[in-house]
């Protein structure tokens, strides 16, 4: 029931209006909140031991049930994978999921007008955490319509007069699809290599750049490794070259200030679920000065000026502007704890275990994404052995691909190091305890991996193993 955890982190702490950043997280005061404690308190149990659910009736929450003890879930920490629905985004999305029903597109009628006022003040909330006009914002279904609608929409649309795109090699799935896809439609796409720290040198794109370069696509916080790109470098070098420059901010929005102005940033991709918002919804922001245009995917009743048909879904959207209202408010205070949790977990681990490397540039990153390599052991085997933590490898092994990250690859990692690395990821709701018990366990499981391999005893006695001809079987 993911209720119980979504609450269960936040309800038992104390919000304060504290200006200096802790590391206590705060005390978040919503009907869901309320209803876990004061439930948990009746009932003399835990607040991790009580289902509710919404009720529709009173728009509150009733008790539905007592979890068996001992039923507890892993710690989250794969925050890059997705986050948590805040309770206050909870909160202002139950009504448009109820009461104000009205189709947001419907102008003859209250219903369509009430519920079209939230959608207007979602698009105000989510331009001003990025620095632009709400007319400049674009709904969709997540960062991954956001990327396909930028990339193919603005090459489709100049197709003929420019047939040139330029993204990296460690851009997301999605980017590096879409991608793929206009090449099969005759475009050509320049994947700019990064360096050891995971970040692109200005001199590449500067040579990659050709008189029909229609975009260029960087995005702005890598989901693996956590690395910042230099926005206000590529923003101002392509606004000079007169090309469109796309962001995919899916982890960077609400973590790190971005500002679509100072950065000359043409369009850039929002996703909710990635800010403690709900799954399913994101945004698109399209430049009006100079003006961006696209060629949209998806065409019917014109709404969304054209660029998105379909009816916009609005209690998604308002949870997604909630979500944007709250971390402009709260990004410097959430920033200040998740780094100081960050610096937590680096230090403990690597205090009591030799031979971590953290993976990507340890300054230009933001830190609530850690990737560590454990070199000699196995990533897999780590995180088999870690399952009361919640963590993704830095390996493809979950995917069907068996395969190390092309991310850790591009970096020029070496296999068995790309093999070996974990992703942790902390976030808004991460407490020090959590981070405490996380590593404790890694500093206990990786000792315990590495007496059992016959490589680390070899390092241990001093043999160089990288020298070492290994016998060839024919
Ligand atoms: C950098 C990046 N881009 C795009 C996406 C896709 O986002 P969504 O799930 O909203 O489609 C993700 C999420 O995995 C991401 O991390
Ligand atoms: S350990 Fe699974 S892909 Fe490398």
């Amino acid at each position: 029931m993911s209720f119980a955890r979504l609450i269960q982190g936040p309800a038992r702490m104390l919000r304060s209006a504290r200006p200096s950043p802790s590391i206590t997280p705060r005390f978040i005061l919503s009907p869901a909140a309320t209803a876990f404690h004061t439930t948990a308190k009746r009932l003399q149990a835990t607040e991790t031991q009580v289902l509710i659910t919404p009720s529709t009736e009173s728009l509150g929450f009733e008790v539905t049930g007592i979890k068996d003890a001992g039923n507890t879930r892993p710690i989250y920490m794969d925050m890059q994978a997705t986050s948590p629905t805040d309770p206050r985004v909870l909160d202002a999305m139950l009504p448009y999921m109820t009461e104000l029903y009205g189709n947001p597109h419907s102008r003859t009628h209250s219903y369509g007008w009430e519920t079209e006022k939230g959608v207007d003040k979602a698009r105000e909330d989510i331009a001003k955490l990025i620095g632009a006009d709400s007319k400049e914002i674009v709904f969709t279904s997540g960062a991954t319509e956001s990327n396909n609608l930028s990339i193919k929409g603005v090459a489709r649309f100049y197709k003929g007069k420019k047939n040139h795109i330029i993204t990296t090699q460690t851009e997301h799935k999605c980017v590096l699809d879409s991608c793929r896809v206009l090449s099969d439609e005759g475009f050509d796409v320049t994947y700019l290599p990064v360096g050891k720290n995971g970040l692109i040198s200005m001199d590449d794109l500067k040579a990659a750049v050709r008189p029909d370069t229609a975009l260029v696509s960087v995005m702005a916080v890598n989901n693996e490794i956590g690395v910042i790109q230099p926005l206000e470098e590529i923003g101002a070098f392509c606004r000079s070259k007169k090309i469109f420059f796309h962001t995919d901010a899916a982890q960077a929005i609400g973590k790190i200030p971005i500002d679509v102005n100072k950065m000359n940033i043409d369009l850039l991709s929002i996703s909710g679920h990635k800010i403690y918002g709900p799954k399913g919804v994101g945004a698109l922001y399209v430049r009006r000065r100079p003006r961006v245009r696209l060629l949209p995917l998806m065409t019917g009743g014109g709404q969304e000026r054209g660029l998105r048909s379909g009816t916009v879904a609005a209690p998604l959207v308002v949870g997604l502007g909630e979500a944007c209202r709250i971390a402009a408010e709260e990004m410097t205070y959430d920033h200040e704890r998740v780094k100081r949790l960050s610096e937590r977990l680096i230090k403990g681990i690597t205090s009591q275990v030799s031979h971590v490397y953290r993976n990507g540039d340890e300054v230009q990153s933001y830190p609530g994404c850690v990737n560590l390599s454990f070199a000699y052991v196995e990533g897999e085997s780590l995180l088999m052995a870690l399952k009361d933590i919640a963590l993704s490898s830095g390996s493809a092994c979950t995917s069907a691909s068996l395969e190390p990250s092309y991310v850790l690859r591009a970096l020029g990692a070496e296999d068995d190091m790309a093999h070996s690395s974990i992703r942790f990821g902390i976030g808004r709701f991460t407490t020090e305890e959590e981070i405490d018990f996380v590593i404790s366990r890694v500093v206990a499981h990786v000792d315990k991996l590495r007496e059992m391999s016959p490589l680390w005893e070899m390092v241990q006695e001093g043999i160089d193993i990288s020298k070492i001809e290994w016998a060839q079987h024919a």
